[in-house]
């Protein structure tokens, strides 16, 4: 039994364990210390059986952390209050956010209420979905003409202008580093093959490898095998996502860079007029929510049914809370004066 998995097992017979063991664990590499630990508090929720649902002591968790990062729909009217006559551009991550999260990464689908409920956010406001997919990818599955799309965690932008990759300019920092990317994607579908469970997806200037159908023992094996393809490339680093790593070139761009490219070329960058709301479930969200907590203002919404440390502000529980916050914003939209946003020229 490995160091990893010796610590999980130790970890799993009670929380004041945990704590003496906790210092040991700064010992590990970063990414082995980060799965090591998500994996014992989730191994913890499945024994406690509140994987999925707010039950139990996690339920008076769940409302002490709602004091600090109150529901998004709760406050919608103060929210709504403090933001006479702004413009309001909305961004919105995909995979457990508009999608709920499901085992099969090709079937995150998105409900055709949720998709209604876009279209009509984006007949009122500028709006775009900033996804870790490929942005072909989050654009199938979105299937919405009028917003605009960016995929690769911020690294491959469409641009607000056009939605035709012949004519369109894209924003695409990490260009350069695709050869290396297809590379990396090629070694690690060899290197994992042996896995079962393992999944390597191309998300075009990233790529993911998906271990939620790995079993536990193979768990340790396998963060080996990528962190061993990865000492290869230290142009690229590693982080992770829902029972995902998440391998990205290491350049200074991230979803909050991609957010204020777009308020850039929405011309709305820099003036307090313009407010970004952010909708994200993800890690990779933070860097955005970071970016409207330096600005001071704009409105960042964490989706989370689990308590967790977070630069958002707000909360909604899992996607039926976005959908519900969405319908709710297009309504207050419709009510309001026409001429306080501005519309995305691609509608
Ligand atoms: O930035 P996002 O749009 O949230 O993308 C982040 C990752 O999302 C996808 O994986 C997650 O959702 C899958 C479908 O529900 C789920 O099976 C997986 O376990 C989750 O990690 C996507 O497949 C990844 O490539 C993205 O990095």
């Amino acid at each position: 039994m490995n160091f990893s998995l010796l610590f999980s097992h130790v970890l799993l017979k009670g929380k004041s364990v945990l704590l003496i063991f906790l210092p040991f664990t700064f010992g590990l590499p970063a990414l082995r210390r980060t799965l090591l630990w998500r994996s014992i508090m989730g191994l913890s929720g499945l024994l406690s059986g509140h994987r999925n649902s707010v039950q139990g002591s996690d339920f008076h968790n769940y409302t002490s952390w709602l004091k600090q990062y109150p529901s998004g729909l709760e406050s919608f009217e103060s929210i709504m209050k403090e933001l006479p006559r702004k413009k309001i551009v909305v961004f919105l991550d995909y995979d457990g956010t508009l999608s709920p999260i499901v085992d099969d990464p090709d079937r995150a689908f998105m409900s055709p209420e949720m998709r209604e409920a876009v279209r009509e956010v984006a007949k009122g406001f500028p709006t775009a979905i900033i996804s870790g997919r490929s942005r072909e990818k989050v654009k199938e599955f979105v299937k919405l003409r009028n917003l605009h799309y960016a995929g690769s965690h911020g690294l491959d932008i469409m641009s607000p202008n056009s939605d035709n990759e012949a004519n369109g300019v894209s924003y695409q920092p990490a260009k350069k580093f695709l050869p290396k990317i297809q590379q990396i994607k090629r070694v690690l579908e060899e290197e994992t093959r042996k896995i079962e469970g393992a999944l390597v997806e191309d998300n075009t200037f990233c790529v993911s490898v998906h271990f939620r159908h790995v079993h536990e023992r193979e768990l340790a094996e396998l963060e080996k095998k990528v962190e061993t393809v990865m000492e290869k490339y230290p142009d690229f680093h590693v982080t992770q996502g829902k029972k995902v790593m998440e391998i990205r070139p290491t350049i200074n761009w991230n979803k909050g860079h991609a957010m204020e490219y777009y308020l850039h070329s929405l011309g709305h960058n820099d003036t307090d007029d313009v407010v970004p709301l952010y909708i994200g479930d993800d890690q990779t969200d933070e860097d955005a929510f970071k970016v409207i907590q330096r600005k001071g203002h704009g409105i960042a919404i964490l989706v989370a049914s689990i308590p967790k440390h977070t630069n958002a502000s707000y909360s909604l529980k899992d996607p039926s809370e976005v959908l519900a916050f969405l319908l709710r914003l297009a309504r207050w939209r419709n009510s309001t004066a026409p001429s306080i946003t501005t519309p995305s020229p691609n509608i």
